[in-house]
């Protein structure tokens, strides 16, 4: 869908919300609905998407699978765990001492494994867990692959559907996660070792520690409570910041993941973000990390390499970005590992 070059001029002359917020039902046409999303991506790198078709049913039956399994005793919850990484998981983050305030489930999406972990998850009735999953994913899956078909349009790509035909294939490497930050501690002294601020009553404690998402595209819906923060420049050219997202039960919110950045040579770029843990109230968040096959070949479009843009990433495969991003900690720039010409080793893992 080509659209008109003075539509186009109008909108990018209009300033971008600092959350941009996209209307998925396309009121102004499909058109001018890539471009948002292309224009949100590109300069903000997420968007919370409203509209999106997901029934609020698919949601709270999730959910509500999701809460029954978390009101759990310890030693029940931990025989879904430890996370390998998948599985269930408390306070720690992967395996390299990342912790935060939080508990976790972390599954494949592919229906077999959903099957198969539900059997520790709800001991009861595996099925009633793993429909409330596969039904879930694949409203989320649908959602992704139009948010990359607009994607790809908006760009101009030769194949609009190259970068959904990646997520949908049925060996994709999609994971679901949910996650479950119960109410913080208050304290009267700082928290111990974790990135706890403050001291004073009310103070709050990293619930997520700050990293970027390595997969194509993650789909993130969460209940009421506050605790989303992306880190954005701060409009004076200096440095950043970071930016709470008001929570919002009835939205999704959509950001780009490492793969998205190499696969448009950085023109769509994958943001920065974190969770601070809540006072009060237990925040649900449920993240869906849309991804290619394991044998996925990731290089740059070649529409999105020029001159003026030469390749920044050398080509990898999802297989070879997951292993260093296995290698490393949650903060860790990975992509910068894939610079073309670049030449970085890390510890305990070799390219
Ligand atoms: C510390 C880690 C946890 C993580 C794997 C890693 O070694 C580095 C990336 C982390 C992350 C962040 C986004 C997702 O929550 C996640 C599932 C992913 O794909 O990459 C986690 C990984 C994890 O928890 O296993
Ligand atoms: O729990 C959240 O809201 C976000 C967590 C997150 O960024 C992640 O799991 O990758
Ligand atoms: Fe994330």
């Amino acid at each position: 869908m080509v659209v008109p070059s003075d539509t186009m001029a109008a909108l990018e002359s209009l300033p971008l919300d600092i959350i941009p917020t996209v209307d998925m039902s396309a009121p102004a046409g499909r058109g001018e609905l890539a471009q948002r999303l292309v224009r949100a991506c590109a300069e903000r790198g997420f968007f919370k998407a409203v509209n999106h078709g997901v029934p609020p049913s698919v949601s709270s039956r999730l959910d509500a699978a999701a809460m029954a399994f978390f009101a759990r005793p310890a030693r029940v919850k931990q025989a879904a765990g430890p996370p390998d990484p998948l599985g269930y998981g408390s306070r720690n983050i992967g395996a390299h001492g990342d912790v935060g305030e939080l508990e976790y489930l972390l599954l494949h999406t592919e229906p077999d494994a959903v099957a198969r972990k539900a059997k520790t998850i709800d001991t009861e009735d595996p099925s009633r867990f793993s429909e409330a999953v596969n039904e879930y994913v694949d409203a989320v899956r649908r959602l992704a692959c139009r948010v990359l078909d607009l994607l790809g349009e908006g760009l101009g790509l030769r194949d609009p559907t190259s970068l959904s035909r990646l997520i949908s294939a049925v060996d994709s490497d999609s994971l679901l996660r949910i996650n479950h930050y119960p109410p913080s501690r208050t304290v009267d002294g700082p928290k111990s070792g974790n990135g706890g601020v403050g001291g004073a009553k009310g103070s709050t404690a990293i619930g997520f520690g700050e990293h970027t998402d390595p997969q194509i595209l993650s789909v993130l819906r969460a209940n009421d409570v506050d605790g989303l923060q992306v880190l954005l420049p701060d409009g004076h050219g200096g440095d950043e910041d970071w930016v709470q997202v008001p929570a919002d039960p009835s939205a999704f919110f959509i950001n780009v993941g490492d793969l998205l950045q190499a696969l448009t040579n950085g023109r769509l770029v994958s943001i920065r973000h974190r969770v601070m843990a809540s006072t009060s109230k237990p925040r649900l968040s449920t993240i869906y990390f849309a991804a290619p096959p394991l044998h996925a070949h990731i290089s740059a479009l070649p529409e999105t390499v020029t001159p003026a843009s030469p390749r920044r990433y050398r080509p990898f495969t999802w297989e070879e970005y997951k292993k260093a991003m296995y290698a490393l900690r949650l903060s860790h720039n990975r992509l910068d590992l894939f610079q073309a010409g670049g030449d970085v080793t890390v510890k305990g893992y070799d390219q």
